[in-house]
């Protein structure tokens, strides 16, 4: 008989079960603290319970847990010291959605070699969450796999769906099992529809196929998540200036939704230069200053050092503490925005 399926399928690989990973790599208690602490406090700012700025800032992705590290403990540092008026967690992306092709993240190809150990990917991530955790920073990610969450989600306090995924039924059912305030953000074209969209479906119960702490293919129920909101990342044109702010907080009004979001200083609202993200932060500063606590957080793509470098270089050895995905603005300016964001808030 002719074989009718798995026809492009080239190979399948066990991965290690989430209950396994959790006895190898389990969480701490400070870490617990962290995540739970960090959850509210997002939640709380979401709400309008506390009126904090929150601030998410932190590498594009991951590649190197080391320079990750050295970068966790200089924003807790910070953290500490802005903490009356700031919320600042860290951005700690192990995903990339590709446009077309390309390095996918440290989860899916961990070695940067095209050997896609996912296992180890997962192992690396997990065990870094732990240690920035037990730092006292709460974490943030875009959750792309919809497999990935039984394995890190419970180390995070705010997770993105992105632009590109938006759109997507599965992620929006993902997000409504998810433990933690999600973000959804507008689609690549600047749109917001399918992300104001995915805050009532998120919003919802789901019943879709998932895995089980013990990995097993399963049938999800989720009761909805409460604290998912809108992220404006630019499109067609940057949507952080005053009247894109204005205009979606009446459409998530209108649909009796969150209308609390958050302004990414990157991605098309940057021209995705990382010299754009310092004018767009202090656009939404201001607009912040003059009163739009509509406004209730921003978003940097940082790095030790500014700018990017090939993933895997063009045959140099990687320049450490910078980005190999998109631009990235420099520790030092990243401090200097923030301090400047204390000093007027
Ligand atoms: O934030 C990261 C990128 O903008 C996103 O992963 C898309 O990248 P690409 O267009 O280079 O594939
Ligand atoms: C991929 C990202 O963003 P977006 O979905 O907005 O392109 C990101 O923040 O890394």
């Amino acid at each position: 008989m002719k074989k009718t399926f798995d026809i492009h399928v080239k190979e399948f690989k066990p991965l290690i079960s989430p209950t396994e990973m959790k006895q190898v790599l389990p969480l701490t208690d400070a870490a617990a603290h962290t995540v739970v602490s960090g959850r509210k406090e997002v939640a709380d700012i979401l709400t309008g319970k506390e009126d904090r700025l929150l601030i998410i800032a932190g590498p594009c992705s991951i590649h190197d847990p080391e320079a990750a590290l050295e970068y966790a403990h200089k924003l807790m540092a910070l953290r500490r010291e802005v903490a009356d008026k700031i919320n600042l967690i860290m951005r700690v992306y192990f995903e990339k959605p590709r446009t077309t092709v390309g390095w996918k993240g440290l989860i899916n190809d961990p070695f940067l070699d095209a050997s896609y150990n996912v296992n180890a990917g997962l192992e690396t991530a997990r065990k870094l969450l732990i240690d920035i955790n037990d730092t006292g920073l709460p974490t943030a990610t875009e959750i792309l796999d919809p497999i990935t969450p039984q394995y890190i989600a419970g180390l995070l306090a705010w997770v993105a769906v992105g632009a590109r995924t938006t759109e997507s039924q599965t992620h929006r059912e993902m997000a409504s099992g998810l433990s933690m305030p999600v973000g959804f953000k507008n689609s690549t074209d600047g749109r917001i529809t399918a992300a104001v969209n995915a805050i009532q479906a998120a919003g919802s119960p789901q019943h879709f196929l998932g895995i089980d702490p013990d990995g097993r293919s399963s049938v999800v129920s989720t009761t909805g998540n409460p604290f998912c909101h809108l992220v404006l990342r630019g499109g067609a044109t940057p949507n952080y200036d005053p009247v894109s702010v204005g205009r979606a907080r009446t459409i998530l009004r209108e649909q009796h939704l969150p209308d609390r979001l958050i302004i990414d200083c990157s991605h098309d609202n940057s021209g995705q230069k990382f010299t754009g993200q310092a004018f767009v932060f202090k656009s939404a500063l201001d607009q912040r200053l003059e009163g739009n606590s509509g406004i209730m957080g921003l978003m940097l793509e940082s790095n030790l050092f500014e700018g990017r470098q090939n993933c895997p270089g063009d045959g140099c050895a990687l320049k450490y503490g910078v980005s190999i995905t998109d631009e990235c603005i420099s520790w030092e300016t990243t401090e200097q925005l923030i301090r400047c964001a204390y000093s007027q808030l």
